[in-house]
């Protein structure tokens, strides 16, 4: 915990330690996506259904055409007695339950599947699928059911197969902190259990109280710890797979070095669980650091963000563990629909900046001279420093609860995009442009330190003529500065048939052949992840 900065005063501008504060504006303590707790439920409102896009059987353009359901067998009474006999209580037929796992939590798909199947271990997964491929029963598997792509819900009346039971810690070694556990443990729970042995995960995402570390796995989910800590193609150290056919493949092998042949588990991370179902996973921890620190600062355009980045990454080196920004369009909805309150003067981009190293003294030296150079330089006007915990929280909620604000603003069209750093708020601006009043807000967020834009649109309802004028647009500009128009969130169900504006042809065909080889009947989240020119 920090000694407490005094109040200091850095070129025109006080930078306000939230420390020191006795009253702090900050009335925002704010939990991540809270909203999803009533849709998991089966709580939502009615505004919020209205927007469902049942997607089976249907051409949707906010999923792209939906072609027909594929020759894959329907669930009979026979398949539910196996199902039964297997899991027992846990094979779940009843409408009501099956509801909120039919939904994705944004409520913009939905499928019809009619069995949910909850497996406790990896032999019962195994049986799953040996079953399912035998019959050629389409399974959809299932995580927590926050992904943003459509891809965790069913299309048609595919089997979903939860791992919300394999929730049980296998190992944890607290020399090499690697920590093995099954595929359903929800990403903030493995957070808890390893803070208190003095570790933390290397992945933080605003649903982390919902997701599950599988199909965090699954999606090669990024987060907001990335920069530091890199991505699950590094750090995910062994997998535990169980292949279409029910063969399980064991390379869970917790080793920093393996060279022995071909590194199988990094075809299953991001593959969206259409090669394979995810069972467990052996992933590598950092020690917990001693020292946090968040700062919240306003910029008044976007070019001073980027310098700010630029110096930022140079004075603070090693501790930087993330780089955020939000634009002033987030704050109003965070400000509207959150109640939320700016803790800094308004600007038009905030920049959310952590730090965590060992060793307190130095880090806020090193923040202290980083914020007296950027504000005494005038690349930032204001901002405010958190140590404490708590403080630390409700920054984060400014940046981490923006997505939550956006299911209050309307229908939203959402863009997860890569693009060289000095060019993401370009496509906001263009966007903003190129839309005029036709959309309710158009808004720019994520993380700077990625190249990483979150690019989200809103409209009152669903529109089909705004949807036209976004798509390819959108697209499109981002193939022209060879960004990815999937950074973190995946393909899934609404974005497999834009693979191409980011992947050269050899390597969609060279996909489904992979997809062919570990699935031939195709019964894994089919669908998804690969265009329907595949199919
Ligand atoms: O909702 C989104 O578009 C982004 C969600 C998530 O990736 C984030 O960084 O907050
Ligand atoms: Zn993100």
């Amino acid at each position: 915990m920090a000694a407490g900065f005094p109040g200091v005063r850095l070129g025109l501008a006080t930078v306000r330690w939230l420390q020191t504060q006795s009253s702090s504006p900050l009335a925002v303590i704010g939990g991540r996506f809270p909203v999803m707790t009533g849709i998991l439920s089966g709580c939502a409102s009615r505004k919020q259904i209205r927007h469902v896009h049942v997607t089976g059987g249907r051409s949707s353009p906010a999923t792209g055409t939906v072609p027909g359901r594929l020759p894959f067998a329907t669930v009979s009474q026979q398949d539910l007695e196996f199902f039964n006999k297997l899991l027992h209580s846990r094979t779940i037929t009843d409408p009501d339950l099956l509801e909120s796992s039919n939904r994705d939590w944004l409520n913009s798909v939905k499928g019809s599947s009619e069995v949910l199947l909850r497996p406790e271990s990896t032999e019962e997964v195994s049986q799953i699928l040996r079953y399912c491929n035998e019959r050629r029963l389409a399974v959809n598997p299932q995580g927590g059911n926050t992904g943003l792509v459509g891809g965790s819900v069913p299309v048609f009346d595919e089997i979903i197969l939860s791992t919300a039971l394999m929730n049980r810690v296998l190992s944890f070694d607290r020399v090499s902190g690697i920590l093995t556990c099954q595929a359903g443990c929800v990403l903030e729970k493995l957070s808890d259990y390893l803070e208190e042995r003095d570790f933390i995960m290397p992945l933080d995402l605003g649903a982390k109280g919902s997701c599950h570390i599988g199909g965090n796995v699954a999606t090669n989910a990024g987060g907001l710890r990335l920069l530091r800590y890199g991505s699950l193609h590094g750090t995910v150290l062994g997998l535990e797979v169980v292949l279409a056919d029910g063969q399980v493949l064991n390379c869970l092998a917790g080793l920093r070095k393996d060279n022995t042949g071909y590194d199988l588990k990094q075809l299953f991370i991001g593959s969206e669980g259409t090669l394979g179902v995810i069972t467990a996973v052996s992933i590598l921890c950092p020690h917990k650091p001693n020292a946090v620190n968040v700062a919240f600062l306003g910029c008044s355009s976007f070019q001073q963000l980027l310098e700010t980045f630029q110096c930022c990454r140079g004075m603070l080196g090693e501790i930087l563990s993330a780089f955020e920004f939000l634009d002033s369009s987030c704050m109003k909805l965070l400000e509207t629909h959150l109640k939320l309150v700016n803790p800094i003067t308004e600007s038009p981009f905030y920049i959310l900046i952590e730090t965590a190293g060992s060793n307190a003294t130095h880090d806020e030296e090193k923040l202290h001279s980083f914020l007296e150079t950027v504000m005494s330089s005038s690349l930032v006007d204001d901002g405010t420093v958190a140590t404490e915990q708590a403080k630390i929280k409700a920054l984060w909620a400014m940046r981490e609860r923006i997505t939550e604000a956006l299911t209050h603003d309307g229908y939203t069209y959402k863009y997860d995009i890569s693009l060289p750093v000095e060019k993401i708020y370009q496509l906001v601006t263009d966007m903003r442009e190129h839309l005029g009043d036709r959309a309710k807000n158009v808004v720019g967020y994520g993380h700077v330190g990625d190249g990483n834009l979150h690019l989200n649109i809103t409209s009152p309802a669903k529109d089909p003529a705004l949807l036209a004028a976004i798509e390819p647009y959108v697209y499109e500009w981002t193939a022209r500065f060879q960004g990815s128009i999937s950074a973190e969130h995946g393909l899934g169900l609404k974005k497999k048939n834009y693979i191409h504006f980011s992947k050269p042809p050899e390597a969609v065909a060279l996909m489904g052949n992979i997809k062919s080889m570990l699935d031939p009947r195709g019964i894994l989240n089919p669908y998804k992840t690969l265009p329907d020119c595949l199919r």
